[in-house]
């Protein structure tokens, strides 16, 4: 018999299908949780890039069903109490593909660097605004070291854009990045529209990746900031 492959091996992996998240994503967002408190008062959230959706279901289990006990080490459902489900809270979930429903989260399938998928989630909220606004959005990696850190600028760029038209102000943004040598910049360009930037990277996320989240707390743009400045960028992307 061969050896299982590197991710059956994995610790998150085997948590991941214990606890019957879609994927083992599910634990760097709930890391990000634990370190800086993204989910404290959010009831509007939008997941970017979402499928095969296992950051909505944390989205969902947290916020909308308030599950307690669901915490990056809890190593069983037992542990998990159900409330009742907050109807309050509304979770809109984007991705290029179409994914499982899950409680409390409405789906739209579109590509975010398309102005008329931003469009549509602005709508979905309705001329109110969300608390929150994450994106795992990855490219299908070329192995180019360069290209792929350009391809995820561009997701990164689309998911700000969509973050500035919908976010509140004191809102939070949580974003994939790869990282390269323009990081100290982008910390600082982010620093012009959010109080306090991080860059981080959860100990689920594996060390072999270049990959690491930007944490943005307090939205907070300049005086006469217009988010459509972004939008004529969104449709020459590609
Ligand atoms: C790493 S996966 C996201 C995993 C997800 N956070 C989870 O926990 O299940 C990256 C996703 O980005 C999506 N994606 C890539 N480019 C996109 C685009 N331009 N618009 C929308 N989704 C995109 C892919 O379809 C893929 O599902």
């Amino acid at each position: 018999m061969g050896k299982p492959s590197k991710d059956k091996r994995d610790i998150y992996y085997r948590k991941a299908k214990e606890e019957g998240w879609r994927a083992r994503s599910a634990f760097k967002l709930l890391q990000i949780d634990e370190k800086f408190e993204i989910f404290k008062d959010v009831t509007k959230a939008v997941d970017l890039c979402a499928a095969p959706g296992s950051w909505s279901q944390v989205l969902s289990r947290k916020l909308y069903l308030k599950e307690e006990n669901l915490t990056p080490n809890s190593t069983s459902n037992s542990a998990i109490v159900p409330a009742q489900p907050n109807e309050n809270v509304k979770i809109v979930a984007v991705d290029l593909q179409p994914m499982a429903a899950l409680p409390g989260v409405t789906q739209l399938q579109g590509d975010i660097t398309q102005y008329s998928t931003a469009q549509a989630i602005i709508q979905e909220f309705d001329g109110t605004q969300a608390d929150l606004v994450v994106c795992d959005g990855a490219p299908d990696v070329t192995g180019m070291h360069s290209l792929d850190i350009y391809i995820q600028g561009q997701l990164l760029l689309s998911a700000l854009h969509i973050a500035f038209n919908v976010l509140k102000l004191g809102g939070t943004f949580v974003a994939k990045i790869f990282r390269g040598k323009d990081s100290d910049l982008l910390v600082a360009q982010l620093q012009l529209f959010f109080e306090k930037v991080w860059i981080v990277k959860p100990r689920s996320s594996r060390n072999s990746s270049i990959e690491a989240f930007v944490v943005c707390k307090n939205y907070k743009p300049k005086e006469g900031f217009d988010p459509t400045q972004l939008t004529p960028y969104l449709n020459n992307l590609f």
